[in-house]
Protein backbone atom coordinates (compact mmCIF):
# COMPACT_ATOMS: atom_id res chain seq x y z
CA UNK A 1 0.00 0.00 0.00
CA UNK A 2 1.50 3.17 -0.92
CA UNK A 3 1.82 5.61 1.63
CA UNK A 4 1.42 9.86 0.72
CA UNK A 5 3.63 11.88 3.07
CA UNK A 6 3.31 15.33 2.63
CA UNK A 7 6.20 17.57 4.27
CA UNK A 8 5.45 20.21 6.50
CA UNK A 9 6.01 24.16 5.21
CA UNK A 10 9.76 25.56 5.55
CA UNK A 11 8.67 28.21 8.25
CA UNK A 12 11.22 30.49 6.61
CA UNK A 13 9.59 30.06 3.24
CA UNK A 14 6.23 30.72 5.13
CA UNK A 15 7.47 33.66 6.72
CA UNK A 16 9.20 35.40 3.38
CA UNK A 17 6.06 34.08 1.27
CA UNK A 18 3.88 37.31 0.88
CA UNK A 19 0.06 36.88 2.15
CA UNK A 20 -2.33 35.22 0.30
CA UNK A 21 -4.99 37.95 0.15
CA UNK A 22 -2.18 40.54 -0.54
CA UNK A 23 -3.92 43.36 -2.34
CA UNK A 24 -1.89 45.14 -5.50
CA UNK A 25 -1.05 48.06 -3.21
CA UNK A 26 0.26 46.22 -0.54
CA UNK A 27 2.34 43.75 -2.91
CA UNK A 28 3.93 46.67 -4.49
CA UNK A 29 4.70 48.15 -0.74
CA UNK A 30 6.40 44.73 -0.19
CA UNK A 31 8.61 44.86 -3.42
CA UNK A 32 9.67 47.96 -2.73
CA UNK A 33 11.06 47.31 0.96
CA UNK A 34 13.21 44.05 -0.69
CA UNK A 35 14.55 46.43 -3.32
CA UNK A 36 15.66 48.66 -0.61
CA UNK A 37 16.84 45.52 1.96
CA UNK A 38 19.13 44.15 -1.57
CA UNK A 39 20.39 47.32 -2.12
CA UNK A 40 21.67 47.40 1.41
CA UNK A 41 22.85 44.28 1.59
CA UNK A 42 25.03 44.91 -1.43
CA UNK A 43 25.93 47.99 -0.23
CA UNK A 44 27.51 46.07 2.85
CA UNK A 45 28.89 43.64 0.15
CA UNK A 46 31.14 46.44 -0.94
CA UNK A 47 32.29 48.01 1.94
CA UNK A 48 33.65 44.38 2.88
CA UNK A 49 34.85 44.15 -0.27
CA UNK A 50 36.99 47.53 -0.01
CA UNK A 51 38.09 46.96 3.39
CA UNK A 52 39.22 43.38 2.56
CA UNK A 53 41.13 44.98 -0.31
CA UNK A 54 42.50 48.05 2.02
CA UNK A 55 43.79 45.83 4.41
CA UNK A 56 45.34 43.82 1.72
CA UNK A 57 47.26 46.92 0.74
CA UNK A 58 48.14 48.48 3.73
CA UNK A 59 50.35 45.29 4.21
CA UNK A 60 52.47 46.27 1.78
CA UNK A 61 53.83 49.98 1.55
CA UNK A 62 54.46 51.86 -1.18
CA UNK A 63 58.21 52.49 -2.52
CA UNK A 64 59.48 55.09 -4.16
CA UNK A 65 63.23 55.44 -5.28
CA UNK A 66 64.33 58.40 -6.29
CA UNK A 67 67.16 58.85 -8.71
CA UNK A 68 68.69 61.31 -11.00
CA UNK A 69 72.64 62.75 -11.30
CA UNK A 70 74.04 64.44 -8.62
CA UNK A 71 72.81 68.08 -7.85
CA UNK A 72 69.84 67.12 -9.59
CA UNK A 73 67.27 67.38 -6.48
CA UNK A 74 66.67 64.04 -5.22
CA UNK A 75 67.00 64.94 -1.95
CA UNK A 76 65.20 68.95 -2.25
CA UNK A 77 62.13 66.56 -3.30
CA UNK A 78 62.33 64.28 -0.22
CA UNK A 79 62.41 67.78 1.80
CA UNK A 80 58.96 68.49 -0.21
CA UNK A 81 57.61 65.10 0.35
CA UNK A 82 58.45 65.64 4.46
CA UNK A 83 57.31 69.12 4.55
CA UNK A 84 54.02 68.02 2.90
CA UNK A 85 53.49 64.78 5.27
CA UNK A 86 56.04 64.62 7.80
CA UNK A 87 56.41 68.31 9.25
CA UNK A 88 57.01 67.43 12.35
CA UNK A 89 60.34 64.86 11.60
CA UNK A 90 61.35 68.03 8.91
CA UNK A 91 61.27 70.47 11.85
CA UNK A 92 63.23 68.31 14.18
CA UNK A 93 65.97 68.36 12.13
CA UNK A 94 65.95 72.18 11.25
CA UNK A 95 68.34 73.31 13.44
CA UNK A 96 70.50 70.52 12.59
CA UNK A 97 70.89 71.95 9.03
CA UNK A 98 72.15 75.16 10.74
CA UNK A 99 76.10 74.09 10.14
CA UNK A 100 75.40 72.68 6.82
CA UNK A 101 74.13 75.92 5.84
CA UNK A 102 76.66 77.97 7.76
CA UNK A 103 79.42 76.07 5.28
CA UNK A 104 77.17 76.63 2.61
CA UNK A 105 77.73 80.42 3.05
CA UNK A 106 81.54 80.22 4.13
CA UNK A 107 82.21 78.05 0.71
CA UNK A 108 80.68 81.07 -1.14
CA UNK A 109 82.89 83.37 0.43
CA UNK A 110 85.69 81.21 -0.04
CA UNK A 111 85.17 81.20 -3.66
CA UNK A 112 85.34 85.03 -3.84
CA UNK A 113 88.14 84.80 -1.77
CA UNK A 114 89.78 82.45 -4.30
CA UNK A 115 88.98 84.67 -6.87
CA UNK A 116 90.26 87.73 -5.81
CA UNK A 117 93.07 85.84 -4.78
CA UNK A 118 93.57 84.92 -8.14
CA UNK A 119 92.89 88.33 -9.62
CA UNK A 120 95.60 89.69 -7.31
CA UNK A 121 98.34 87.30 -8.83
CA UNK A 122 97.30 87.96 -11.89
CA UNK A 123 97.60 91.48 -11.61
CA UNK A 124 101.18 91.45 -9.52
CA UNK A 125 102.49 88.91 -12.43
CA UNK A 126 101.68 91.57 -15.26
CA UNK A 127 102.71 94.56 -13.70
CA UNK A 128 106.05 92.86 -13.07
CA UNK A 129 106.21 91.97 -17.09
CA UNK A 130 103.96 94.56 -18.81
CA UNK A 131 103.33 98.26 -18.74
CA UNK A 132 101.61 100.41 -16.53
CA UNK A 133 98.02 98.30 -15.42
CA UNK A 134 94.72 99.79 -16.64
CA UNK A 135 92.49 101.37 -13.98
CA UNK A 136 89.33 100.41 -15.35
CA UNK A 137 88.19 96.57 -16.38
CA UNK A 138 89.47 96.30 -19.77
CA UNK A 139 88.64 92.62 -20.82
CA UNK A 140 90.39 91.36 -23.53
CA UNK A 141 89.32 89.55 -26.55
CA UNK A 142 88.23 85.90 -25.52
CA UNK A 143 90.54 83.32 -27.91
CA UNK A 144 88.55 82.39 -30.88
CA UNK A 145 86.26 79.12 -30.79
CA UNK A 146 86.28 78.90 -34.61
CA UNK A 147 90.15 78.52 -34.35
CA UNK A 148 89.14 74.91 -34.10
CA UNK A 149 90.00 72.16 -31.14
CA UNK A 150 93.24 72.02 -29.91
CA UNK A 151 95.51 69.57 -31.59
CA UNK A 152 96.41 67.69 -28.76
CA UNK A 153 94.84 65.01 -27.05
CA UNK A 154 94.13 67.65 -23.92
CA UNK A 155 93.33 71.05 -23.17
CA UNK A 156 95.20 73.15 -20.62
CA UNK A 157 92.65 74.96 -18.25
CA UNK A 158 92.50 77.19 -15.00
CA UNK A 159 90.38 76.27 -12.68
CA UNK A 160 88.37 79.04 -10.22
CA UNK A 161 90.92 78.02 -7.80
CA UNK A 162 93.74 78.57 -9.99
CA UNK A 163 94.67 74.79 -10.46
CA UNK A 164 96.07 73.83 -13.32
CA UNK A 165 93.69 71.28 -15.47
CA UNK A 166 94.24 68.60 -18.54
CA UNK A 167 91.64 68.31 -19.95
CA UNK A 168 91.20 65.29 -22.00
CA UNK A 169 89.50 65.33 -25.72
CA UNK A 170 85.66 64.14 -25.78
CA UNK A 171 84.76 61.08 -25.37
CA UNK A 172 82.78 58.78 -27.73
CA UNK A 173 82.76 56.08 -25.28
CA UNK A 174 78.75 56.46 -25.23
CA UNK A 175 77.91 57.24 -28.42
CA UNK A 176 76.51 53.59 -29.28
CA UNK A 177 74.36 53.58 -26.57
CA UNK A 178 72.10 56.04 -27.52
CA UNK A 179 69.18 56.33 -29.90
CA UNK A 180 70.19 57.49 -33.50
CA UNK A 181 69.04 60.60 -32.90
CA UNK A 182 69.87 61.30 -29.62
CA UNK A 183 74.02 60.15 -30.57
CA UNK A 184 74.08 62.78 -33.16
CA UNK A 185 72.26 65.49 -30.75
CA UNK A 186 74.98 64.26 -28.23
CA UNK A 187 77.78 63.69 -29.68
CA UNK A 188 77.27 67.48 -30.54
CA UNK A 189 76.36 68.13 -27.09
CA UNK A 190 80.09 66.95 -26.43
CA UNK A 191 81.93 68.83 -29.72
CA UNK A 192 80.56 72.06 -29.68
CA UNK A 193 80.64 72.21 -25.47
CA UNK A 194 83.97 71.21 -25.65
CA UNK A 195 84.40 73.53 -28.75
CA UNK A 196 83.50 76.47 -26.70
CA UNK A 197 85.99 75.32 -24.00
CA UNK A 198 86.94 78.74 -22.15
CA UNK A 199 83.30 79.83 -21.86
CA UNK A 200 82.30 76.83 -21.06
CA UNK A 201 84.48 75.81 -17.73
CA UNK A 202 86.04 78.83 -16.51
CA UNK A 203 86.25 82.13 -17.70
CA UNK A 204 89.19 83.08 -15.48
CA UNK A 205 92.20 82.75 -17.91
CA UNK A 206 91.24 85.55 -20.32
CA UNK A 207 93.27 87.99 -18.57
CA UNK A 208 91.93 91.39 -17.65
CA UNK A 209 92.94 93.51 -15.02
CA UNK A 210 90.60 95.02 -12.06
CA UNK A 211 91.57 97.21 -9.84
CA UNK A 212 91.89 96.41 -5.94
CA UNK A 213 92.65 98.44 -3.96
CA UNK A 214 93.89 98.27 -0.12
CA UNK A 215 90.27 98.09 0.95
CA UNK A 216 89.74 94.42 -1.08
CA UNK A 217 92.94 93.22 0.62
CA UNK A 218 91.83 94.34 4.59
CA UNK A 219 88.94 91.99 3.66
CA UNK A 220 90.78 89.00 2.27
CA UNK A 221 92.94 89.38 5.57
CA UNK A 222 89.90 89.82 7.95
CA UNK A 223 88.17 86.94 6.06
CA UNK A 224 91.42 84.67 6.44
CA UNK A 225 89.88 82.59 9.40
CA UNK A 226 86.67 81.04 7.07
CA UNK A 227 89.20 79.10 5.45
CA UNK A 228 89.47 77.64 8.91
CA UNK A 229 85.89 76.92 9.49
CA UNK A 230 85.01 75.83 6.04
CA UNK A 231 88.01 73.00 6.71
CA UNK A 232 86.33 72.34 10.40
CA UNK A 233 82.94 72.27 9.52
CA UNK A 234 83.86 69.57 6.83
CA UNK A 235 85.60 67.66 9.10
CA UNK A 236 82.56 67.54 11.67
CA UNK A 237 79.78 67.00 9.14
CA UNK A 238 82.11 64.26 7.03
CA UNK A 239 82.47 63.50 3.14
CA UNK A 240 78.86 64.21 2.31
CA UNK A 241 79.85 68.03 2.73
CA UNK A 242 82.43 67.97 -0.33
CA UNK A 243 81.13 67.27 -3.51
CA UNK A 244 81.50 63.88 -5.28
CA UNK A 245 85.11 63.57 -6.53
CA UNK A 246 86.42 63.64 -10.09
CA UNK A 247 86.43 60.06 -11.68
CA UNK A 248 85.37 58.54 -14.58
CA UNK A 249 82.58 56.15 -14.30
CA UNK A 250 79.65 54.97 -16.59
CA UNK A 251 76.39 56.84 -16.63
CA UNK A 252 74.78 53.43 -15.94
CA UNK A 253 76.91 50.68 -14.11
CA UNK A 254 74.48 48.40 -12.89
CA UNK A 255 73.89 47.61 -16.64
CA UNK A 256 76.73 45.00 -16.47
CA UNK A 257 74.65 44.07 -12.96
CA UNK A 258 71.68 43.61 -14.53
CA UNK A 259 72.83 41.78 -17.44
CA UNK A 260 74.74 38.89 -15.43
CA UNK A 261 72.32 38.34 -12.78
CA UNK A 262 69.41 37.97 -14.97
CA UNK A 263 65.91 39.47 -13.43
CA UNK A 264 66.60 39.63 -9.98
CA UNK A 265 69.36 41.70 -7.97
CA UNK A 266 71.26 39.89 -5.39
CA UNK A 267 70.42 40.24 -1.63
CA UNK A 268 74.14 40.93 -1.03
CA UNK A 269 74.00 43.64 -2.96
CA UNK A 270 71.76 45.30 -1.03
CA UNK A 271 73.58 48.16 1.37
CA UNK A 272 72.41 51.34 3.06
CA UNK A 273 75.16 53.79 4.00
CA UNK A 274 75.33 56.05 6.54
CA UNK A 275 74.99 59.34 5.00
CA UNK A 276 74.06 62.94 4.82
CA UNK A 277 71.40 61.92 7.64
CA UNK A 278 74.46 60.93 9.64
CA UNK A 279 76.72 64.01 9.00
CA UNK A 280 73.42 65.88 9.95
CA UNK A 281 73.33 64.12 13.58
CA UNK A 282 77.08 64.82 14.21
CA UNK A 283 76.03 68.33 14.18
CA UNK A 284 73.09 68.15 15.89
CA UNK A 285 73.55 68.54 19.79
CA UNK A 286 71.26 65.59 21.01
CA UNK A 287 69.61 62.22 19.14
CA UNK A 288 65.72 62.58 20.03
CA UNK A 289 63.38 60.00 18.44
CA UNK A 290 60.90 61.86 15.75
CA UNK A 291 57.33 62.38 17.36
CA UNK A 292 54.34 62.87 15.86
CA UNK A 293 53.01 66.08 15.71
CA UNK A 294 49.13 66.80 16.26
CA UNK A 295 48.95 68.89 12.71
CA UNK A 296 51.06 65.79 10.75
CA UNK A 297 49.39 63.33 8.63
CA UNK A 298 52.65 61.36 8.58
CA UNK A 299 56.36 60.65 10.38
CA UNK A 300 59.04 59.63 8.96
CA UNK A 301 61.88 57.35 10.43
CA UNK A 302 64.86 56.10 8.22
CA UNK A 303 66.52 52.97 7.92
CA UNK A 304 69.30 54.04 10.26
CA UNK A 305 66.91 54.91 13.22
CA UNK A 306 65.62 51.90 12.81
CA UNK A 307 68.85 49.73 12.93
CA UNK A 308 69.74 52.10 15.36
CA UNK A 309 68.36 50.71 18.77
CA UNK A 310 69.01 47.34 17.84
CA UNK A 311 73.03 48.22 17.14
CA UNK A 312 72.93 50.12 20.43
CA UNK A 313 71.38 47.44 21.92
CA UNK A 314 73.93 44.85 21.01
CA UNK A 315 77.06 47.15 20.75
CA UNK A 316 76.51 48.91 24.42
CA UNK A 317 78.60 46.23 26.06
CA UNK A 318 80.98 45.67 24.14
CA UNK A 319 82.59 49.29 23.36
CA UNK A 320 80.68 52.81 23.50
CA UNK A 321 79.14 54.05 20.38
CA UNK A 322 77.70 57.07 19.07
CA UNK A 323 74.24 58.17 19.71
CA UNK A 324 73.57 58.64 16.02
CA UNK A 325 73.33 55.35 14.86
CA UNK A 326 75.54 54.99 11.61
CA UNK A 327 76.14 51.48 9.92
CA UNK A 328 78.77 49.76 11.02
CA UNK A 329 81.73 50.54 7.88
CA UNK A 330 80.46 54.19 8.24
CA UNK A 331 80.32 54.10 11.83
CA UNK A 332 84.35 52.86 11.54
CA UNK A 333 84.74 55.88 9.28
CA UNK A 334 83.53 58.52 11.26
CA UNK A 335 84.37 56.98 14.56
CA UNK A 336 86.98 59.70 15.00
CA UNK A 337 84.29 62.72 14.73
CA UNK A 338 81.83 61.10 17.09
CA UNK A 339 81.12 63.92 19.53
CA UNK A 340 83.16 66.78 17.95
CA UNK A 341 80.74 68.06 15.61
CA UNK A 342 78.76 70.05 18.08
CA UNK A 343 81.62 72.31 19.67
CA UNK A 344 83.21 73.08 16.09
CA UNK A 345 79.92 73.70 14.78
CA UNK A 346 79.25 76.04 17.63
CA UNK A 347 82.89 77.88 17.14
CA UNK A 348 82.44 78.03 13.76
CA UNK A 349 78.77 79.66 13.84
CA UNK A 350 80.97 82.45 16.78
CA UNK A 351 83.44 83.33 13.69
CA UNK A 352 80.74 83.61 11.22
CA UNK A 353 78.79 85.77 13.46
CA UNK A 354 82.31 87.62 13.77
CA UNK A 355 82.58 87.98 10.27
CA UNK A 356 79.24 88.71 9.13
CA UNK A 357 79.94 92.61 8.36
CA UNK A 358 83.22 92.03 6.11
CA UNK A 359 81.12 89.16 4.42
CA UNK A 360 78.43 91.52 3.71
CA UNK A 361 81.14 94.22 2.21
CA UNK A 362 82.70 91.94 0.01
CA UNK A 363 79.53 90.58 -1.41
CA UNK A 364 78.10 93.96 -2.48
CA UNK A 365 81.37 95.54 -3.35
CA UNK A 366 81.06 96.69 -7.15
CA UNK A 367 84.62 95.75 -8.15
CA UNK A 368 84.11 92.08 -6.71
CA UNK A 369 80.96 91.86 -8.45
CA UNK A 370 82.50 93.20 -11.41
CA UNK A 371 85.07 90.42 -11.60
CA UNK A 372 82.67 87.61 -10.77
CA UNK A 373 80.49 88.89 -13.50
CA UNK A 374 83.59 88.60 -15.84
CA UNK A 375 84.69 85.26 -14.20
CA UNK A 376 81.39 83.71 -14.41
CA UNK A 377 79.32 85.51 -16.94
CA UNK A 378 77.67 81.74 -17.50
CA UNK A 379 77.33 79.93 -14.44
CA UNK A 380 76.72 82.56 -11.65
CA UNK A 381 78.02 81.91 -7.94
CA UNK A 382 74.11 82.89 -6.58
CA UNK A 383 72.49 79.90 -8.78
CA UNK A 384 74.82 77.74 -7.75
CA UNK A 385 73.69 75.16 -4.75
CA UNK A 386 73.53 76.74 -1.53
CA UNK A 387 73.83 80.33 -2.17
CA UNK A 388 73.34 82.04 0.87
CA UNK A 389 75.64 85.41 0.25
CA UNK A 390 72.21 87.31 -0.01
CA UNK A 391 70.89 86.50 3.30
CA UNK A 392 74.30 86.88 5.28
CA UNK A 393 72.62 89.27 7.73
CA UNK A 394 70.09 86.53 8.60
CA UNK A 395 72.09 83.37 8.48
CA UNK A 396 75.23 84.43 10.49
CA UNK A 397 73.29 85.95 13.36
CA UNK A 398 74.32 84.63 16.64
CA UNK A 399 70.91 83.01 17.30
CA UNK A 400 70.03 82.63 13.61
CA UNK A 401 67.41 79.34 13.45
CA UNK A 402 67.23 78.49 9.92
CA UNK A 403 63.90 78.62 8.14
CA UNK A 404 61.68 75.65 6.02
CA UNK A 405 62.87 77.30 3.25
CA UNK A 406 66.46 77.93 4.14
CA UNK A 407 66.99 73.59 4.74
CA UNK A 408 65.22 73.24 1.36
CA UNK A 409 68.00 75.54 -0.66
CA UNK A 410 70.70 73.76 1.62
CA UNK A 411 73.23 71.86 -0.35
CA UNK A 412 74.65 68.80 1.45
CA UNK A 413 75.96 65.51 -0.91
CA UNK A 414 73.95 62.32 0.25
CA UNK A 415 76.26 59.21 0.25
CA UNK A 416 74.90 56.24 -0.43
CA UNK A 417 71.04 55.35 -0.02
CA UNK A 418 68.83 56.99 2.32
CA UNK A 419 65.54 55.33 3.39
CA UNK A 420 62.57 57.63 4.54
CA UNK A 421 59.40 55.87 5.99
CA UNK A 422 56.08 57.84 6.07
CA UNK A 423 53.55 56.39 7.66
CA UNK A 424 49.89 58.41 6.27
CA UNK A 425 47.56 58.97 9.53
CA UNK A 426 44.46 60.76 7.67
CA UNK A 427 42.58 60.58 4.61
CA UNK A 428 42.40 57.74 1.76
CA UNK A 429 45.70 56.70 2.81
CA UNK A 430 45.54 56.42 6.11
CA UNK A 431 47.46 53.55 7.67
CA UNK A 432 49.43 53.25 4.62
CA UNK A 433 52.98 53.28 4.95
CA UNK A 434 55.41 54.88 2.45
CA UNK A 435 58.99 54.14 1.66
CA UNK A 436 61.23 56.82 -0.29
CA UNK A 437 64.72 56.11 -1.40
CA UNK A 438 66.99 58.84 -1.89
CA UNK A 439 70.31 57.36 -3.81
CA UNK A 440 73.33 59.51 -3.94
CA UNK A 441 73.48 60.86 -7.46
CA UNK A 442 77.20 61.26 -8.60
CA UNK A 443 78.69 58.50 -10.70
CA UNK A 444 80.80 56.54 -8.66
CA UNK A 445 77.62 55.83 -6.42
CA UNK A 446 75.39 54.91 -9.21
CA UNK A 447 76.28 50.96 -8.60
CA UNK A 448 74.39 51.33 -5.88
CA UNK A 449 71.32 51.96 -6.76
CA UNK A 450 70.75 48.92 -8.70
CA UNK A 451 69.87 46.46 -5.42
CA UNK A 452 67.12 48.87 -5.12
CA UNK A 453 65.55 48.27 -8.32
CA UNK A 454 63.70 45.41 -7.36
CA UNK A 455 60.43 45.67 -6.17
CA UNK A 456 59.53 49.55 -6.06
CA UNK A 457 56.04 50.65 -6.95
CA UNK A 458 57.42 54.06 -8.79
CA UNK A 459 60.46 55.94 -9.64
CA UNK A 460 60.95 59.87 -9.97
CA UNK A 461 63.28 60.96 -12.44
CA UNK A 462 65.12 64.10 -11.69
CA UNK A 463 66.84 65.80 -15.02
CA UNK A 464 67.98 69.50 -14.00
CA UNK A 465 66.98 70.88 -17.71
CA UNK A 466 69.11 73.70 -16.71
CA UNK A 467 72.33 72.39 -17.19
CA UNK A 468 72.40 71.84 -21.30
CA UNK A 469 75.61 73.68 -21.31
CA UNK A 470 77.09 72.25 -18.01
CA UNK A 471 79.90 69.79 -17.55
CA UNK A 472 79.66 66.70 -15.17
CA UNK A 473 81.85 67.31 -12.16
CA UNK A 474 82.64 63.89 -12.18
CA UNK A 475 84.01 63.96 -15.55
CA UNK A 476 84.43 66.91 -17.34
CA UNK A 477 84.42 65.60 -20.80
CA UNK A 478 80.33 65.04 -20.53
CA UNK A 479 77.44 67.15 -21.04
CA UNK A 480 75.59 67.22 -17.55
CA UNK A 481 72.01 66.91 -20.04
CA UNK A 482 73.76 64.16 -22.09
CA UNK A 483 74.00 62.35 -18.89
CA UNK A 484 70.48 62.68 -17.54
CA UNK A 485 69.95 61.14 -21.20
CA UNK A 486 71.78 58.77 -20.47
CA UNK A 487 70.48 57.35 -17.08
CA UNK A 488 66.89 57.70 -18.29
CA UNK A 489 67.87 55.67 -21.57
CA UNK A 490 69.52 52.76 -19.05
CA UNK A 491 66.71 52.83 -16.34
CA UNK A 492 63.59 52.96 -19.35
CA UNK A 493 65.06 49.66 -20.77
CA UNK A 494 65.76 48.35 -17.47
CA UNK A 495 63.57 44.80 -17.21
CA UNK A 496 63.70 44.61 -13.75
CA UNK A 497 61.81 48.26 -13.66
CA UNK A 498 59.24 47.49 -16.36
CA UNK A 499 56.24 47.38 -14.60
CA UNK A 500 56.99 50.30 -12.30
CA UNK A 501 55.35 53.81 -12.17
CA UNK A 502 57.59 55.94 -14.06
CA UNK A 503 57.35 59.91 -13.22
CA UNK A 504 59.82 62.51 -15.05
CA UNK A 505 60.48 66.09 -13.07
CA UNK A 506 61.94 68.33 -15.73
CA UNK A 507 63.59 70.05 -12.90
CA UNK A 508 65.47 73.02 -12.18
CA UNK A 509 62.81 75.39 -15.09
CA UNK A 510 63.88 78.43 -12.39
CA UNK A 511 67.37 77.99 -13.28
CA UNK A 512 66.65 77.43 -16.89
CA UNK A 513 64.67 80.95 -17.50
CA UNK A 514 66.98 82.97 -15.65
CA UNK A 515 69.56 81.30 -18.03
CA UNK A 516 68.16 81.68 -21.21
CA UNK A 517 66.99 85.38 -20.26
CA UNK A 518 70.15 86.33 -20.13
CA UNK A 519 70.81 85.52 -23.58
CA UNK A 520 72.67 81.79 -23.64
CA UNK A 521 71.50 80.64 -27.05
CA UNK A 522 70.22 76.37 -26.36
CA UNK A 523 71.27 76.17 -29.93
CA UNK A 524 75.04 76.33 -29.31
CA UNK A 525 74.54 73.27 -26.93
CA UNK A 526 71.92 71.74 -28.56
CA UNK A 527 72.30 72.08 -32.17
CA UNK A 528 68.89 69.98 -33.16
CA UNK A 529 66.91 72.66 -31.48
CA UNK A 530 67.14 74.55 -34.47
CA UNK A 531 65.41 77.60 -35.11
CA UNK A 532 62.83 76.87 -32.05
CA UNK A 533 62.54 79.97 -29.80
CA UNK A 534 65.21 80.60 -27.27
CA UNK A 535 62.88 80.85 -24.29
CA UNK A 536 62.37 78.46 -21.33
CA UNK A 537 59.01 77.00 -21.90
CA UNK A 538 59.67 76.26 -25.73
CA UNK A 539 63.04 74.69 -24.25
CA UNK A 540 61.70 72.87 -21.09
CA UNK A 541 58.90 71.56 -24.08
CA UNK A 542 62.11 69.99 -26.91
CA UNK A 543 63.70 68.55 -23.82
CA UNK A 544 60.32 66.80 -22.62
CA UNK A 545 59.41 65.35 -25.86
CA UNK A 546 63.29 64.05 -26.21
CA UNK A 547 62.96 62.07 -22.63
CA UNK A 548 59.25 60.83 -23.77
CA UNK A 549 61.07 59.49 -27.29
CA UNK A 550 63.65 57.80 -25.18
CA UNK A 551 60.89 56.60 -22.72
CA UNK A 552 58.69 55.23 -25.60
CA UNK A 553 61.37 54.01 -27.56
CA UNK A 554 63.06 52.04 -24.48
CA UNK A 555 60.37 50.86 -22.28
CA UNK A 556 60.20 46.98 -22.55
CA UNK A 557 56.28 47.27 -22.28
CA UNK A 558 53.96 50.13 -23.34
CA UNK A 559 52.80 52.41 -20.07
CA UNK A 560 51.81 55.88 -19.45
CA UNK A 561 54.43 58.74 -19.43
CA UNK A 562 53.95 61.07 -16.83
CA UNK A 563 56.13 64.22 -16.35
CA UNK A 564 56.42 67.80 -14.66
CA UNK A 565 58.35 71.00 -15.09
CA UNK A 566 59.35 71.36 -11.47
CA UNK A 567 61.47 74.13 -9.46
CA UNK A 568 61.63 72.07 -6.37
CA UNK A 569 62.85 74.81 -4.36
CA UNK A 570 59.90 76.31 -4.79
CA UNK A 571 57.65 74.44 -2.01
CA UNK A 572 54.37 76.15 -2.54
CA UNK A 573 54.42 75.07 -6.18
CA UNK A 574 55.95 71.48 -5.56
CA UNK A 575 53.39 70.79 -2.82
CA UNK A 576 50.95 70.62 -6.11
CA UNK A 577 53.18 68.27 -7.50
CA UNK A 578 54.08 66.16 -4.97
CA UNK A 579 49.95 65.39 -4.45
CA UNK A 580 49.35 64.92 -7.49
CA UNK A 581 52.19 62.65 -7.85
CA UNK A 582 51.20 60.95 -4.49
CA UNK A 583 47.59 60.64 -6.26
CA UNK A 584 48.91 58.82 -9.19
CA UNK A 585 51.17 56.65 -7.44
CA UNK A 586 48.11 55.32 -5.28
CA UNK A 587 45.83 55.22 -8.40
CA UNK A 588 48.49 53.03 -9.77
CA UNK A 589 48.56 50.88 -6.86
CA UNK A 590 45.04 50.50 -6.70
CA UNK A 591 44.99 49.25 -10.61
CA UNK A 592 47.55 46.87 -9.43
CA UNK A 593 45.94 45.90 -6.39
CA UNK A 594 42.70 44.99 -8.76
CA UNK A 595 44.90 43.32 -11.48
CA UNK A 596 45.98 41.01 -8.95
N1 LIG B 1 67.35 77.04 -8.13
C1 LIG B 1 67.10 75.75 -7.94
N2 LIG B 1 67.91 75.04 -7.15
C2 LIG B 1 67.62 73.74 -6.98
C3 LIG B 1 66.52 73.10 -7.59
N3 LIG B 1 66.51 71.81 -7.21
C4 LIG B 1 67.54 71.65 -6.39
N4 LIG B 1 68.22 72.81 -6.23
C5 LIG B 1 69.41 73.06 -5.42
O1 LIG B 1 70.43 72.26 -5.94
C6 LIG B 1 71.23 71.75 -4.90
C7 LIG B 1 71.37 70.26 -5.07
O2 LIG B 1 70.13 69.63 -4.81
P1 LIG B 1 70.06 68.22 -4.07
O3 LIG B 1 68.62 67.95 -3.83
O4 LIG B 1 70.99 68.20 -2.93
O5 LIG B 1 70.61 67.29 -5.23
P2 LIG B 1 70.74 65.69 -5.22
O6 LIG B 1 70.15 65.22 -6.50
O7 LIG B 1 70.17 65.14 -3.97
O8 LIG B 1 72.31 65.52 -5.28
P3 LIG B 1 73.19 64.28 -4.71
O9 LIG B 1 72.83 64.08 -3.29
O10 LIG B 1 74.60 64.71 -4.91
O11 LIG B 1 72.86 63.10 -5.57
C8 LIG B 1 70.58 72.17 -3.59
O12 LIG B 1 71.29 73.26 -3.03
C9 LIG B 1 69.20 72.60 -3.99
O13 LIG B 1 68.72 73.64 -3.18
C10 LIG B 1 65.68 73.88 -8.44
O14 LIG B 1 64.70 73.42 -9.02
N5 LIG B 1 66.03 75.20 -8.59
MG1 LIG C 1 70.99 64.18 -2.41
Amino acid sequence: MAVLTIDPPDPLSLALSPPKDESPAERWAREQREAHARLISEQIDAQIKAEKQSKKKNGKPIKILLLGQSESGKSTTVKNFQLAYAYSSFREERSAWRAVIHLNLVRSVNTVLDILAEETSRTRSRSQSQSPQPLSPRPSPRPSTSQGRPSTSSTQKTSSTGRTLLLPRPSTAHADTLPTFLRTQSMTVESSADSDNDADDDDGDTPVAFPLTERHKVLQLRLTPLRYVQRDLERSLGSASTEAPEGAGDAAPWLRQEESLGHRPREFFVTSRSGWKAALRRVKSGYRRASLGSRDEARVETAEETALSKKLHSRRRSRPTSPFGMSMQAEDEEAQNDGEGEPQAQSAAEVIASCAEDIAALWADADVQAILAHRNSKTRLEEGPGFFLNDVARVAARDYEPSDQDVVRARLRTMGVQEYRFRFERGSEAGREWIIYDVGGARSSRHAWFPYFDDMNALIFLAPISCFDERLAEDRRVNRLQDSFLIWKAICGSKLLQHVHFILFLNKCDLLQKKVSRGVQVVKYIPSYGTRPNESASVARYFSSQFKDIFVKQSPQSKPFYSYMTSVVDTKATAITVAAVRDGIQRNNMKEAEIM
